[in-house]
């Protein structure tokens, strides 16, 4: 078995002081939409913590909340959304911030980058101006400054001939050179958290491989905390150091990426990875398909939202909701009868809740294997 990215480079640490502390830290971060007179409860109490140079994969079927959990960090929801919780980026409390407040630590503190680069840029103007525009927004600088700027920041994204490239207009790029654009002026803020919501999507798989490759650069020079929203589950398997697997709106699987993915306990998530081709799946062989559908956010069942879908699904499951238990550790699950670990009975969950921590998942300090230390010493 090949290295995925995040063991080759040796997990977490930037090139920068790691902050003691996390950069941003969500608590039971819920989100209810009201749309016709109904309650759509699209993200239900998600707690986790991000640290410099973090790379956390949000996975998960279409609908299932992760977008809505994201811009909701951001202020991007529409007044439709009520959001509640708490989300402490650096210590400062987001949750309940004005338009005008969320203005200043978008772009600033927190970044997005979007699939689709083209609808990200205004075609209207050429590169130099968008990106000199983001650089003087927030830190008000003479032009001739911000210009040498936003070549150096295209520098940084490794777009070829940046100093040419300035005067020119989105169309004139590849897809790839756009969303290195994008990136760029996502970046022009040195922001503390970028957020990359299906970002490499709309790109073929080299260019794909590029851009991830790009942000796992400027994540080890910067220290940024990255995450990733991604329907890719190989993406989130090579690149992230934890992957958090969301279902109706809840975390029904956490974990570091190596644990998750070698050790796979909710049938969720089994089920995610089963509808991925593998190498070594045989040509014209069946890949799973999830049978039926999540559930309706509006009314949410009173057990566990995948029961009605699960293979291993009894009464209990119906009955009464699994909590999202720290099980192993660094590897939490909310299910009643994990793939591959113990079955749990109602009763016999007390002691595996005693460490149930409400609390978001912990990183360790450095958590790196001395095999890793060694190499990227
Ligand atoms: N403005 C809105 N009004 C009402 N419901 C909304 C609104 N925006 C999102 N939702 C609902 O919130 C739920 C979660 O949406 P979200 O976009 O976060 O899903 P997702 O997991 O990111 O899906 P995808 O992978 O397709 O982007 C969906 O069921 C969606 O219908």
């Amino acid at each position: 078995m090949t290295a995925t990215q995040t063991e080759k480079r040796g997990a977490v640490q930037p090139d920068t002081e790691p902050t003691p502390g996390p950069v941003l830290e969500v608590k039971d971060l819920r989100v209810v939409f009201t749309r016709h007179g109904r309650q759509i409860h699209a993200v239900n109490g998600l707690n986790y913590r991000l640290h410099a140079g973090q790379t956390l994969a949000i996975i998960g079927e279409s609908g299932s909340g992760k977008s809505v959990g994201v811009r909701s960090l951001m202020g991007l929801l529409p007044p439709s959304a009520r959001v509640t919780g708490s989300v402490q980026l650096n210590g400062q409390e987001l949750v309940g911030l004005s338009e005008k407040e969320f203005r200043s630590v978008r772009g600033r503190e927190i970044a997005m980058v979007f699939q689709d680069p083209a609808t990200s840029l205004n075609p209207t103007m050429n590169i130099g101006s968008q990106i000199v525009e983001a650089i003087r927004l927030h830190a008000p600088m003479r032009k001739k400054e911000a210009e040498a700027k936003a070549v150096e920041l295209l520098k940084l994204v490794r777009l070829p001939s940046p100093e040419t490239r300035v005067s020119q207009f989105p169309h004139q790029l590849s897809g790839g050179m756009r969303q290195r654009v994008v990136i760029a002026i996502a970046l022009a803020s040195d922001p503390k958290v970028l957020i990359a919501d299906e970002a490499t999507t709309a790109l073929d798989v080299t260019t794909q491989a590029q851009i991830m490759e790009l942000l796992v650069d400027i994540q080890e020079r910067l220290g940024t905390a990255v995450i990733m929203i991604s329907h890719d589950i190989g993406l989130a398997a090579n690149y992230a150091h934890d992957v958090m697997v969301m279902y109706a709106g809840k975390v029904v699987e956490h974990a570091e990426t190596k644990a998750l993915f070698s050790n796979v306990q909710m049938p969720y998530t089994k089920a995610l990875l089963g509808a991925v081709p593998q190498l070594t799946t045989k040509p014209h062989s069946k890949l799973t398909v999830i049978g039926g559908h999540p559930p309706d956010l509006s009314n949410l069942p009173s057990g566990c939202p995948f029961a009605p879908r699960c293979p291993r699904a009894t009464d209990i499951c119906v009955e009464e909701e699994p909590r999202l238990v720290e099980h192993a550790k660094r590897h939490r699950y909310a299910c009643w009868h994990p793939v591959n670990g113990q079955a749990l009975e109602a009763g016999g969950t007390k002691e595996l809740l005693e460490v149930d921590a409400h609390e978001p998942l912990e990183r360790d300090g450095d958590h790196r294997s001395d095999e890793q230390r060694g190499s990227t010493a």
